[in-house]
């Protein structure tokens, strides 16, 4: 299936993506709609002969099968024996979900009511601080314990009408200190958000908050609350379990923004936005399970994704929203791909034959074109683009700025597909009065040689559905490449070996031992900075 995918993309590589749209149904035909987001594909190399080859992909992968498997709560993690069931999260009415002979929708439900009375009484004031009704939230956690509410909280600010909601995860000390100082300990709500509870830097953190606290109110575990799957360590921090908010094993650390790891954002927006998130989520659950992959919306995103990496061998992927509030989402996408398929090895061990996922990195439009976009436009790299964009903003009084900002999005992606001739620089560079060499030297830096590819996600607003939608959208998508690659998307091991390596570490930074077994360059660095106070 690769060969025959490769040998397609000999054929067709220098073709200019532009002439596709000489079929006058190309981009009706390269692109899908699901509710009221569309998919644009079109403005890629890819024909229907490269979307037959690369759906054939998803046949020999057996996908439908690994898709229906994970719905099901089969232990599809196989390298931690888990199932995968973040879409039980959001399946708010749709039927039982069986695991080893148990319905988990129950205790779902229950703790998404328990979240929400919970999340009520903060905002209307019958849970409090021992100083009055909480003013702030602070979420401690890291990973998946907080890209995803933070990315939510940002994403959906015009939704905010809770407390003030801050996320401290680096255990750098620099950034719980610049959010404590703004907080008044008598009317601060810390949640420790922590799937283990053992996370270093999290547990650092959580220590230093309630040492804070301490100092100010007479009893500061009472203003602490826990999202973690293992209840007896957060009992033995002295939160109190009606403040705990348990989930399972089955829910991956950077799938869980739609359970208890989400309290932060639904304390922020309230939990009837929150259950609008869910419902976005959900229906994009729906339209994965169902739809052909023709008309299949992560299974395309996927493909698109796998041509551009596996295929063609642009190692990078652009995601660029033309949404400000959706500054975050490039970080949390990071964790998401890289995290679930920066993987070497298949299921069995063996090596793979083709390339890992891309790496994915991102910044809001318009800045990003003031910065990095020079690279994107006339680098000698292809960096396939993501663009996001909405139909409307919400601020509805300055829909003038919306209206600049979509024009900039399209532009861009019309002047990656259609770039400059040199022609067309010198017809520019004669209109300025220049001539001979210098017309020649001064047009060759105009020339842009375009026939870059890019994709194009259009929505009528970013809301707490859309936002559900998009997100589960990409979460799919990670399934899809992961199953294609036939590697396990839901482990991590590769974070560890850092880990164990920070707690050798640690003893030779403060002193307590000397860093005989390190290499010269560790021990060296541990030197120069010890002799520099560390
Ligand atoms: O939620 P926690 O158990 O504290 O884990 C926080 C994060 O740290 C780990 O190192 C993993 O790489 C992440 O997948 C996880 O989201």
């Amino acid at each position: 299936m690769w060969d025959d995918l490769k040998r397609h993309h000999q054929t067709v590589k220098d073709r200019p993506i532009l002439s596709l749209f000489d079929d006058p149904g190309r981009a009706e035909s390269f692109s899908v709609r699901v509710g009221d987001l569309l998919l644009d594909y079109s403005k890629t190399n890819i024909d229907r002969d490269g979307l037959r080859h690369l759906t054939g992909l998803l046949d020999a992968a057996g996908v439908a099968a690994k898709r229906d498997a994970m719905f099901a709560g089969a232990r599809i993690n196989e390298t931690e024996g888990r199932a995968v069931l973040h879409t039980a999260l959001r399946n708010l009415d749709g039927g039982p979900v069986i695991v080893d002979g148990q319905d988990v929708m129950p205790g779902v439900l229950d703790t998404l009511q328990r979240m929400e009375a919970f999340a009520t009484a903060i905002r209307e004031g019958q849970e409090a601080g021992q100083g009055g009704r909480y003013t702030d939230v602070i979420n401690i956690g890291i990973g998946g314990s907080d890209l995803g509410p933070k990315m939510g909280a940002i994403a959906l600010a015009p939704y905010h009408d809770g407390p003030r909601t801050h996320f401290v995860s680096n255990v750098d000390p620099a950034d719980i200190a610049d959010v404590l100082r703004a907080c008044d300990p008598a009317t601060t709500l810390v949640i420790v958000a922590s799937k283990t509870f053992t996370t270093q830097e999290t547990m650092a953190n959580a220590r230093t908050a309630k040492a804070w606290m301490s100092q100010s109110v007479p009893d500061a575990a009472r203003q602490f609350a826990a999202l973690s799957t293992d209840l007896a360590k957060t009992g033995a921090f002295g939160i109190d379990p009606s403040r705990v908010f348990g989930f399972e094993d089955w829910v991956g650390g950077r799938y869980s923004m739609w359970g208890p790891i989400g309290l932060s954002l639904m304390i922020a927006i309230g939990p009837e936005a929150f259950r609008a998130f869910l419902r976005g989520g959900q229906a994009m659950d729906l339209h994965f399970r169902s739809a052909e992959w023709h008309e299949n919306m992560p299974a395309l995103l996927a493909l698109v994704g796998i041509w551009h990496n596996q295929v063609c061998d642009h190692a990078t992927r652009a995601v660029l929203p033309y949404d400000n509030r959706l500054m975050r989402l490039p970080a949390y996408l990071q964790q998401l791909e890289m995290e679930s398929n920066g993987k070497r090895v298949s299921m069995d061990g063996a090596p793979l034959a083709v390339h890992s996922g891309s790496v994915v990195w991102g910044e809001p439009g318009t800045n990003g074109q003031h910065a990095f976009y020079q690279l994107i436009h006339q680098g000698t790299r292809v960096i396939p683009c993501e663009f996001l964009v909405a139909a409307r903003g919400s601020e509805d009084d300055l829909h003038h700025q919306h209206q600049l900002l979509i024009a900039n999005g399209l532009a861009q992606s019309e002047a990656l597909m259609r770039g400059r001739t040199m022609d067309e620089a010198r017809a520019l560079m004669a209109a300025k009065g220049l001539s001979g060499d210098e017309l020649e030297r001064q047009a060759s830096h105009r020339v842009f040689p375009g026939n870059r590819p890019s994709t194009t996600l259009a929505y009528p607003r970013l809301d707490p559905f859309t936002l559900g939608q998009i997100v589960a959208l990409y979460e799919h998508r990670v399934f899809v490449e992961g199953a294609v690659l036939g590697i396990n998307s839901y482990d991590q091991w590769g974070v560890e070996l850092g880990k164990e390596l920070a707690n050798t570490l640690a003893p030779m930074v403060t002193g307590e031992q000397g860093t005989s077994g390190k290499d010269a360059s560790t021990a060296g660095l541990v030197e120069f900075l010890r002799a520099n106070g560390a």
